[in-house]
């Protein structure tokens, strides 16, 4: 493994989460995020020619991983691993030790609130995480558990426990995460409104998950965040986020675990042509039509009681129901179970346990 262990300022890492990057283009943005992240340990996923050195800006701790390193590490099974797509970071997930990952895209920087204070958004992901869901009932005040709200009338107290977050889905000012379609009609679009929110995402309901400002529970859900099998030498690319927020809000759900999204944002300065997108995520826009319905309608066993069981599970479900729109989702389906086993090689249940459903 390329592993260099880069870090001058000798400063305390912060013990319990992983960043995850995934990068074809550069890591100067990392510049500009130094006072927000200097304390954790970055895993770099370098994807493209990995014959290219990446310059990683001094001061970082971090793991680079490249393609080579991918082939090496998982032998066949790095088959499973995106080339050519920013899916690629899941790999990072699958290597880390930590319990939390935060992924975020080299093109994303730090946002600021109306009262034009940096944005933290460790912080604000963590206690997103570190507070209960309320997928069971919606409050309309929003999160119940933030500082000068609660729960309001109406609220039956027998649901006011909240169940354990695995997800935090933040936003993005500047270039919202629009499909190519859309961003071709609507070139000049600019997000610029701040929602000083965060919400649960109701139980039953799916949402489009976008991977360049997320965090998540990796002993929770680790093994449902698989990017899925895209990019080059496959027919779709850019759907790997939404792959892994469908399986994984379904997974949730069965396990009786929480996703949020809102807060916090992130200024996403977009480097991506959408003529390229748009050849690049043109089945998915097509296939979107039966993938939605297929995680809508689909139930997991109750035998399925760790999120590993439920990907495998999911994975069978994938290769019956989803090959019939296209001979790609039989690849996936395979893909998926060589993701759990390299998971499940890479991170070895602790004493025999693996988290289980509550
Ligand atoms: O072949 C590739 C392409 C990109 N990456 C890295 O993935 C990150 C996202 O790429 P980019 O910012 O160019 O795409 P966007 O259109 O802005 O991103 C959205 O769609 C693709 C992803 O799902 C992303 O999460 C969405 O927000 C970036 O770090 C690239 O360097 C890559 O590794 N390989
Ligand atoms: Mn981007």
């Amino acid at each position: 493994m390329n592993q260099l262990f880069s870090s001058i300022e000798a400063a305390p890492l912060k013990e319990d989460v992983d960043i995850v990057i995934p990068t074809i283009r550069s890591l100067d943005f990392l510049e500009q995020w130094r006072p927000f992240l200097k304390h954790y340990h970055l895993i770099i996923v370098q994807d493209g020619d990995p014959s290219i050195n990446i310059r990683v800006p001094e001061g970082y701790d971090y793991e680079l991983y490249n393609r080579n390193d991918i082939n090496r590490i998982l032998g066949p099974r790095a088959n499973c691993i995106s080339y050519k797509d920013g899916g690629c970071r899941c790999f990072g997930f699958m290597v880390s030790k930590k319990k939390y990952i935060y992924t975020i895209d080299d093109d994303c920087f730090v946002a600021k609130d109306p009262s034009g204070k940096e944005i933290n958004v460790i912080a604000q992901h963590i206690k997103n995480l570190e507070t209960p869901s309320t997928p069971h009932y919606f409050n309309t005040l929003y999160d119940p558990f933030r500082d000068g709200t609660d729960f309001v009338r109406g609220y039956p107290f027998s649901l006011r426990e909240g169940v354990t977050t695995a997800i935090s889905h933040g936003l993005w000012l500047n270039i919202p995460d629009y499909d190519a379609p859309t961003q071709l009609v609507k070139p000049r679009e600019r997000n610029i409104r701040y929602v000083d929110a965060v919400m649960t995402i109701p139980k039953g309901v799916l949402y489009p998950m976008c991977g360049m400002n997320l965090a998540f529970n990796r002993e929770l859900i680790g093994p449902a965040m698989y990017f899925g099998l895209m990019g080059e030498g496959q027919p779709i690319s850019r759907y790997d986020d939404m792959w892994a927020g469908w399986a994984a809000k379904v997974v949730c759900d069965h396990l009786g675990f929480g996703v949020k999204t809102g807060l916090p944002y992130v200024w996403h300065s977009k480097a991506s042509n959408p003529f390229v997108n748009l050849k690049k995520e043109h089945k998915g826009l097509h296939w979107q039509e039966e993938m939605v319905p297929f995680f809508q309608n689909l139930r997991l066993s109750k035998e399925s009681d760790t999120a590993a069981k439920c990907y495998m599970e999911l994975s069978k479900m994938t290769k019956e129901k989803l090959t019939e729109v296209d001979p790609y989702f039989e690849n996936l389906a395979d893909a998926m179970v060589a993701w759990i086993e390299a998971w499940e090689e890479l991170n070895p249940p602790v004493d025999g346990k693996d988290v289980k459903a509550k």
